[in-house]
């Protein structure tokens, strides 16, 4: 069971860059359901998960999110909105942590369609496949169905073994991505 540690206690390296992820999760209110990709190849292969990837060199955070759903499931989002900031340690990666961007997308432009990287496919909000995703999905999936902002931290052994983690909603997230990221 990963434990739940208070804000702080995972040590980071001062000084360490973060690497900049997306992840945009399209939502269909009507039909209360979400848009999730069952991801075909690189990093979390056979896992479902947003649509997102790495932000790239004198790129916003928000363009990379807009690029990366319109790679990989066909569509430009019209209304996309910043909910999140989850960092991730791995203790067999690079010691740099990861900052994925979490965003909410409530309407776009043009038909989903599977890419090479990701085969779209619609859940009922009641029926998110937890299982096939990754360990510390559970933990702020709540919170962004609750339409909360929040930021969190999750360690992980062994690339997906989740070993602890904080999460909590956030008042202010564009201060908590900043304080989260400095010493850089
Ligand atoms: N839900 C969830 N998403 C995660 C976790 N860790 C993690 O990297 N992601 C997301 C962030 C990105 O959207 C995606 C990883 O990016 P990627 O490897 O697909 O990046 P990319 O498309 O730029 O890569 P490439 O294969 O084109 O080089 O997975 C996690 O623990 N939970």
């Amino acid at each position: 069971m990963p434990r739940e540690v208070r804000e702080g206690d995972i040590a980071l390296a001062r000084g360490a860059a973060h690497r900049a992820f997306t992840l945009v999760v399209v939502r269909d209110y009507e039909g209360g359901r979400v848009l999730l990709g069952e991801k075909l190849r690189g990093f979390g292969a056979g896992y479902y998960n947003g649509f997102g990837g790495k932000v790239e060199r004198g790129e916003t955070v928000e363009a990379a999110a807009a690029r990366e759903l319109t790679e990989e499931a066909n569509v430009e989002a019209t209304n996309m909105t910043r909910r999140g900031a989850l960092r991730f340690v791995f203790d067999d990666k690079p010691l740099e942590p990861w900052l994925v961007h979490v965003f909410h997308c409530s309407r776009y432009d043009g038909e989903i369609a599977a890419s090479d990287e990701m085969r779209p496919e619609w859940f009922d909000l009641d029926d998110v496949p937890f299982e096939n995703m990754w360990a510390d999905d559970p933990y702020w999936w709540p919170l962004f169905l609750e339409e909360k902002e929040f930021v969190g931290t999750f360690t992980f052994t062994n690339t997906t073994t989740l070993v602890d983690y904080w999460i909590r909603e956030t008042k202010d997230l564009m201060l908590d991505v900043e304080a989260m990221t400095a010493n850089e």
